[in-house]
């Protein structure tokens, strides 16, 4: 369902600031399979879901989605398949808008404009039900505006409206880094539930190792913009922190080598 094929992508190319950021990446995920992704700071996580999401053009390679080529679409175009949650809670949801108008937007996504925000009762109380299962109060909030919830209760509600539109993919890029313990554990259940409740394939980048084998059926590794490391379902419950880390030591320490020998 997403195939992606040899994708690279150089960041201010033929200058001293040149970065490789994607090199010749393959990955394929199948419908409603959840796949982990973990690597070092620079190692092209961030910039794989940009390819993905059509925040960035690639450079070289192929995106499908369904069958679809869309990695000449620009992100607005691909927008109708992609549901995304950034690590900054404000990057998701309006904070001038209240919460049921963020949702309305939500379940409108990808209708034709003009509709409005306004909403019938059934849909304010289909809203109510969906708020009451976040714990968090929100369902008693309808009218409050969204800037004035704190991060995590922002995020829970971006991961609410990201299962609202059904995308073909859900990115989700570290969204669980800047919130307290607590409040990162509550959004993270609430990732499981929506990812399994709506069946949605999903890639999730993360730094937390054990957020990556515990969430999701698969798991990669990147290295300078490579996927040097995969793991199947069956792999994945074999794995452990440590293991991991001796994985990415080995990784790394090859990739060192490598350069060695050509210098
Ligand atoms: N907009 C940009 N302009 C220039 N260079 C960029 C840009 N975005 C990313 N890069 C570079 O591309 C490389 C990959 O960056 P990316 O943000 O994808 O890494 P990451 O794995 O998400 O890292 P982190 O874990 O630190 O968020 C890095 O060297 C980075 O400096």
């Amino acid at each position: 369902m997403l195939s992606i094929d040899k994708i690279s992508k150089t960041f201010f190319p033929g200058t001293v600031n040149e970065r490789k950021a994607l090199v010749n990446l393959n990955l394929t995920l199948d419908e409603g399979d959840f796949v982990t992704v973990i690597g070092s700071n620079g190692a092209g996580k961030s910039t794989l879901l940009n390819a993905v999401s059509g925040r960035y053009t690639v450079d070289s390679g192929t995106i499908d989605i369904d069958g679809k080529r869309v990695n000449r679409l620009q992100e607005f175009q691909r927008a109708k398949y992609i549901g995304r949650v950034f690590q900054d809670p404000m990057a998701g949801t309006a904070p001038n808008l209240t919460i049921e108008q963020n949702l309305a937007l939500a379940l409108r996504r990808g209708q034709p404009r003009g509709l409005g925000l306004a909403l019938t009762a059934k849909q304010r109380a289909r809203f109510r039900e969906e708020l009451a299962t976040l714990e968090l109060g929100l369902e008693n909030r309808l009218p409050a505006k969204v800037g004035l919830l704190s991060g995590g209760q922002r995020q829970a509600l971006s991961l609410l409206m990201a299962g609202f539109t059904k995308p073909r993919i859900l990115l989700l890029d570290e969204h669980t880094a800047a919130l307290d313990p607590q409040r990162a554990a509550l959004v993270t259940d609430l990732t499981e539930r929506i990812v399994s409740q709506g069946g949605l394939t999903t890639l999730m980048v993360t730094h937390n190792m054990e957020q990556a084998l515990r969430l999701g059926n698969r798991l990669i590794m990147m290295h300078e913009g490579q996927i040097v490391f995969q793991a199947t379902a069956e792999e994945k419950k074999s794995l452990t922190v440590p293991l991991l880390l001796e994985e990415f030591a080995k990784i790394k320490g090859a990739m060192l080598d490598d350069r060695a020998l050509l210098t």
